[in-house]
This record gives C-alpha cells, structure tokens and sequence, in this order.
C-alpha cells in the first residue's frame, strides 16, 4: 500500500519532527510512506471570510496537485467522521482488498481546508470534536496509521 500524508507548511518544532520521523520509519515496514509538505499561504494575522476563502483555496490547489485521480483521499476534519482505531483498521484493510492501493491523507493549514479539496475527499476523518494543531495533527495520524497496519497484522501493541 502507498500512504501519502499531505500537509500544508514546513514542520519546524524539532519534537515533533523526531517522533514523525521514529512512525514513519516503523510505518515503512508495512507499507510505502511519503510526508509531502506543499507551502502555506502568507497571510497576515486577522483576515475577511473572503480572504480566508482564498488563502485555504491557494493551499488546496497546491494539495491537489500532489494527488493522482486514482487516489483514494481521505481529509482530516474535526467535522468529519469519527472512527476507533479498530475501525480506521479495517477500513485501511478493505480498500487494500478492493484494490484501493493508494491512500492520501490531507492535512489542512492554521485556516484549515479548503471546500474543494473537501469535495475532492474520499471521506472525512476527524479524531475528535476538538481542534489540534496542523503539525502535532501529523504525529499523531502517523501512529494511528501505523497503528492500523499493527492491528491488521494481529501484531502485538500496547492498548
Ligand atoms: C488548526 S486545524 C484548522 C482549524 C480550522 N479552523 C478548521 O476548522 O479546519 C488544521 C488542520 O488540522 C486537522 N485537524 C485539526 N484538528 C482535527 C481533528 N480533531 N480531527 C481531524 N483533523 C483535525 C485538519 O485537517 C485541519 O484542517
């Protein structure tokens, strides 16, 4: 399987590089991981909605690039559908059985995503009714990711 994660901005706290880095390399014995990061949009702090509108739709067209059309997107949405690990599990195991070979996830910037890159999405995953910042969002989808590959192996992992 090919696991992109696609996120908007550079990383830049050195923590949270080094437990992305330790996932992705366990990551990387069960499946094909790629980390992109597309720039974010200079903007300055207080925005008009329309404003804010174009900044995110800037990032999407950047996000979308980096996604072919027979990619199966799956968007990080605090509204989106909330799933146990167990669940995102199977679900991974399911689209590999259908074929389902390419996984994007999206990660949106500080403004989050943009209503066309949330049309383009597959389905919408949230991890929880509250907001997490876009690089710690990262760190921890990567270890549910792994996670995942883990359950679907019946490989031992601490609850
Ligand atoms: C700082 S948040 C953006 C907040 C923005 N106000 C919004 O509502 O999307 C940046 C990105 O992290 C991801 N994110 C943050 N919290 C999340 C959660 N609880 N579940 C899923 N994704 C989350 C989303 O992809 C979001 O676009």
């Amino acid at each position: 399987m090919n696991i992109s994660i696609i996120t908007v901005g550079k990383l830049k706290e050195k923590y949270l590089k080094q437990g992305i880095d330790e996932y992705a390399k366990r990551l990387s014995a069960y499946a094909k991981i790629d980390i992109i990061e597309v720039p974010d949009e200079k903007a300055p702090e207080v925005l008009s909605d329309a404003e804010m509108i174009k900044v995110k739709e800037k990032e999407g067209e950047r996000i979308l690039s980096k996604i072919g059309q027979d990619t199966y997107v799956i968007a990080l949405a605090i509204n989106g559908k909330m799933k146990s690990s167990e669940q995102l599990a199977a679900d991974l195991d399911k689209l590999a059985t259908y074929g389902k070979s390419k996984i994007a996830f999206v990660i949106g910037g500080s403004l989050g995503l943009s209503d066309t890159v949330l049309r383009r999405a597959d389905e919408k995953l949230s991890f929880s009714p509250m907001t997490f910042p876009h690089q710690l969002m990262r760190l921890i989808l990567v270890e549910q990711v792994y996670r995942s590959f883990r359950i679907n192996r019946g490989e031992p992992y601490h609850k």
